[in-house]
């Protein structure tokens, strides 16, 4: 595995490999590795021969007050299970390399990106397609892997693919979860323990919602019923928002519904913001 920092160097890699007839697939992250993670690197394997992922804090995506200062960076421990497992290029870019000094906001995420994650976190998906536009001009792949765990993320990527960068296909990955349903995040291990346990019942919502839409007469009411009955076992968990939107559209579903919908959770555990979501056909 390359590690490379400079965008030059990284232009140099990826042209040699495309060159010599490879295709390239890239995982984007922010480091602090986990399985999560890793199984977005298989799949990305799948697709390409030659796999580049990146790892860099975004500030432009994290709001004032949030925990970009905080956020885990373990660059070495992360360095290390990248290796020996088919990553070509590893590529870790400095805010004044990748953002060539402008550090301002060029996508705009419209309406949806108001919604769910962006009205808990305005800003959030505008400095996110940012840095994925940014990364996308440095990389040029012809495969880009996201997590369905980032569902909201997932939509409007696939966006600005579809606008900006048709060249680049959008693959998601499944929600790689713990043995008790909790879905793998960078951010769990700011849970305590105790934690731990309240956040267990973000997945338990979304298992007993595909329960409700499998029974007869399982509705989108059903569903949302189901998950909000869940959720309140756990009152510790400061819910933000159970929604059921539609997956092609993003925009909420109502009683009546037939077709793929995404049942999205977002909920604060202790000090920790947590999404969750699952995929509901009607
Ligand atoms: N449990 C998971 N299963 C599959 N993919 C995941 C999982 N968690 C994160 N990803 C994906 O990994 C990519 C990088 O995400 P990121 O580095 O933000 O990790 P994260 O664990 O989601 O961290 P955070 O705590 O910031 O949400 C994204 O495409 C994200 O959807
Ligand atoms: C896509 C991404 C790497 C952009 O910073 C980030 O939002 C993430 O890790 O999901
Ligand atoms: N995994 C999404 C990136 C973020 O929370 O900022």
């Amino acid at each position: 595995m390359q590690r490379v920092s400079g965008i030059n160097e990284l232009t140099a890699a990826v042209e040699a490999a495309k060159k010599d007839g490879l295709e390239v697939a890239f995982v984007p992250t922010m480091g602090a590795l986990h399985e999560g993670h890793l199984s977005l690197i298989k799949e990305a394997r799948r697709h390409a021969a030659f796999v580049v992922v990146s790892i860099f804090v975004n500030p432009l995506q994290f709001g004032a007050g949030e925990d970009f200062e905080k956020y885990p960076r373990a660059i070495e421990e992360d360095a290390e299970k990248l290796d020996g497992i088919g990553v070509s290029v590893l590529f870790t870019p400095t805010v004044n390399d990748l953002y060539r000094g402008n550090l301002n906001v060029s996508e705009s995420a419209g309406h949806i990106g108001e919604l769910y994650e962006g009205s808990a976190r305005p800003d959030h998906f505008d400095g996110m397609l940012t840095v994925v536009a940014r990364l996308f001009e440095a990389v040029k792949p012809n495969y880009a892997v996201f997590g369905a765990k980032d569902a909201q993320q997932v939509y409007l990527v696939k966006q600005l693919a579809a606008q900006k960068f048709t060249g680049i296909e959008i693959i998601v990955a499944p929600t790689i979860r713990e043995s008790n349903g909790l879905a793998l995040s960078s951010r769990n291990r700011y849970l305590s323990p105790a934690d731990h346990k309240v956040a267990e019942h973000i997945s338990a919502a979304l298992r007993s919602a595909q329960q409700a839409a499998s029974t007869p007469g399982g509705s989108p009411q059903s569903v949302l019923q189901a998950a909000t009955t869940e959720m309140t076992k756990a009152p510790e968990a400061k819910l933000d928002y159970i929604a059921l939107v539609d997956a092609d559209t993003f925009e909420a579903v109502n009683d009546g519904f037939t077709g793929r919908a995404i049942l999205l959770i977002a909920a604060v555990v202790g000090e920790t913001r947590l999404i969750d979501n699952t995929e509901i056909t009607f």
